[in-house]
């Protein structure tokens, strides 16, 4: 793990999964200085999350802008490229090789660091079987991760119980972030590969993404203080 996340505030990244803008801002508020960065996803998006992005971003926060894009290389390069003009600090890309090449190309010269999307952390190998695919969940991590090293995009998403593997195939430098994260005796919800935060980051997550546990906790600013003590911050 790299010393720029040394400290355990720069490693808790809280999920923004709010049907709106003011629900989100409400639980930002409600957090305070305890978190920095947050992540917008798909359901914010569509109900004013860029502006809320750009809000977060002004007031001195950082921004996961997690898209999971996949698309034809020339889509993909293009929304890339404007997520990067926002002044976003993370973006998903599912790991295809076409996909995480073009968006390497949309993001270069640019700030904003691209993560691909491995395999999700509510799948197991029976839905990878599915879904039509041949190999288990291990496998296809393990190429993906190596298909995002070829790629020359920052990282990767993978579930915490593959992060010491992603680990060693990205090398220190490679950006690591595991979502499907559960402290001891919370609800695990539709997530299959789940581990504590604190497993995550021992097993090598430079970050970790925390929804639910955080979001609909009776008192979620203690419950994020938790995280960051458990993560010894
Ligand atoms: O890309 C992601 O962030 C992501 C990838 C993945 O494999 N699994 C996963 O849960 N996520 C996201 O991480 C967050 C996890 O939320 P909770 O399960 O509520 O902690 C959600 O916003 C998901 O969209």
């Amino acid at each position: 793990m790299s010393e720029a996340h040394a400290d355990a505030r720069d490693r808790l990244i809280v999920a923004l999964d709010f049907p709106s803008a003011s629900a989100a801002e409400a639980l930002v508020w409600q957090l305070g200085d305890v978190v920095s960065f947050y992540k917008i996803g798909l359901e914010l998006t569509v109900a004013g999350g860029l502006d809320l992005a750009a809000d977060l971003i002004g007031a001195g926060k950082k921004v996961f802008l997690d898209l999971k894009l996949h698309d034809i290389g020339n889509t993909v390069e293009r929304a890339t490229a404007a997520a990067a003009e926002r002044g976003v600090s993370l973006l998903t890309v599912h790991a295809y090789p076409q996909t995480m090449a073009a968006a390497a190309r949309g993001a270069s010269g640019s700030d904003l660091q691209v993560l691909g999307v491995t395999v999700l952390t509510s799948y197991d190998d029976g839905d990878l079987a599915a879904a039509g695919y041949g190999a288990g969940v291990t496998d296809t991590v393990r190429l993906r991760a190596g298909q995002a090293r070829q790629a020359g995009i920052a990282g990767v998403i993978c579930a915490p119980t593959d992060a010491a593997m992603v680990r060693g195939i990205l090398g220190p430098r490679g950006l690591v972030v595991t979502p499907g994260v559960r402290p001891r005796g919370a609800e695990v919800g539709d997530q299959k590969r789940i581990a504590t935060p604190a497993e995550a980051i021992a097993a090598g997550a430079d970050m970790i993404v925390v929804g639910r546990p955080i979001a609909a906790a009776p008192d979620p600013l203690a419950a994020a203080r938790a995280i960051l003590e458990e993560l010894g911050g």
